[in-house]
């Protein structure tokens, strides 16, 4: 009998579930959740209520149901994992998952409340629940944590699941070992990570989830010193209020209203001067940060690699292209590859094949 394992990968504004048996892929849904569809779940435990109905639909819709499943594998929120591989979602691992999940605040990303999800999913069935390279895990060179502000180190958050997942692939397509590779991965998705990644260490990044480095979809990325304490201390906001808008109102959404790349797209093409600066302005940082990747990398580099679901833009792809085309190929893999490494983690630990780490 077959492993069946159900995958479950919510992002900031899409859903992805997949079946696997064993290794085989059954099938996969990617939802895009529109604006008016958030609007209307606006607190982490309505996304809960409002996501778990689409899981079950997604399961009926492929007959199934949820007592057919030996395990279900989650993507992790960016809790500080010790290092890469499979966790056993139990004791201090489940605390630490759990302690990402607030019901009555305003959802900051679907990993954050998944885990809940699956619980009401499984009731009181034991199923095993796992993690597969989490995205905090910390690859940094020691050069690389040190900031400026003694006894804040620089810490990477990065899209560890896919950025891994997607250097091995390109490695198996190259016939090379993503040992002996020199890359910059730009997952380019809700949220942007671009990490210099040498001889299959990632050894620096910008902060993908809450900081440093390009502005995203509905995150602001880099904010200067001076605009952090005006926000906290001259405009009477709250620490919630401060993070919701520095992630959740900046970035496409702040400058245009929408999170969407496409939508900003169809505006430009209809002329819309305002959509094309920011546009531009995306573009111009998302080469910036490759450029810092490329410094550390000391401008060896073997590929420049796009994933995530802005990379399916050939015309963000272009403008990028046009500042940092010199420095190595591009190479382009639309989308993510965090389904099947999900699934695979997961079975290699129910085959024995691997131990699941446990915290
Ligand atoms: N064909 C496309 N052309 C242009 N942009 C696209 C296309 N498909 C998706 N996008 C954009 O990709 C972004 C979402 O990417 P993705 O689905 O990878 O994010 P996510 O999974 O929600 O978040 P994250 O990748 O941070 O976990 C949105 O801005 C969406 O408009
Ligand atoms: C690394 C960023 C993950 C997230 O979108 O929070």
């Amino acid at each position: 009998m077959a492993f069946k394992i159900l995958v479950l990968n919510l992002g900031g504004t899409s859903s992805k579930f997949s079946i696997y048996e064993d290794e085989r892929h059954i099938v996969t849904k990617s939802i895009s959740h529109c604006a008016e569809d958030m609007a209307a779940h606006p607190l982490s435990k309505d996304q809960v209520a409002y996501r778990k109905e689409i899981v079950l639909g997604f399961l009926r819709e492929n007959h199934y149901q949820v007592d057919d499943f030996d395990t279900f594998v989650l993507r992790a929120p960016p809790f500080p994992a010790p290092r890469g591989g499979t966790y056993l979602v139990e004791g201090r691992c489940r605390e630490l998952v759990l302690s990402y999940y607030h019901p009555d605040e305003k959802p900051i990303h679907g990993n954050r409340f998944v885990l809940p999800l699956i619980d009401e999913l499984r009731g009181a069935r034991n199923v095993p629940v796992y993690l597969v390279d989490p995205d905090m895990v910390d690859e940094f060179s020691e050069v690389a944590h040190v900031s400026g502000l003694p006894g804040y180190a620089r810490k990477p958050s990065i899209h560890y699941l896919n950025q891994k997942a997607i250097a091995r692939k390109y490695a198996q397509d190259v016939g090379r070992a993503y040992s002996e590779l020199r890359l910059i991965i730009c997952h380019l998705g809700g949220g942007i990570s671009i990490g210099a990644h040498e001889y299959g260490v990632a050894i620096d990044s910008n902060e993908g989830s809450e900081g440093w480095g390009p502005f995203s979809t509905d995150r602001a990325g880099t904010v200067a010193t001076s605009i952090m304490l005006e926000l906290c201390f001259d405009k009477g906001l709250t620490r919630q209020e401060v993070h919701g808008l520095l992630r959740g109102k900046a970035g496409l959404k702040g400058h245009l209203g929408t999170d969407d790349l496409r939508e900003v797209e169809r505006r430009i093409a209809e002329g819309e001067q305002k959509a094309k600066l920011v546009f531009n302005a995306l573009a111009y940082q998302i080469a910036k940060e490759i450029g810092s990747c490329y410094a550390a990398l000391r401008g060896k580099v073997d590929a420049i690699i796009f994933t995530g679901g802005m990379s399916n833009s050939k015309k963000l792809i272009g403008a990028i292209e046009s500042y940092v085309s010199g420095f190595a190929p591009f190479v382009l893999y639309p989308g993510e590859k965090e389904q099947e490494a999900l699934a695979l983690g997961a079975y290699r630990v129910l085959t024995g094949a691997e131990e699941p780490i446990r915290l």
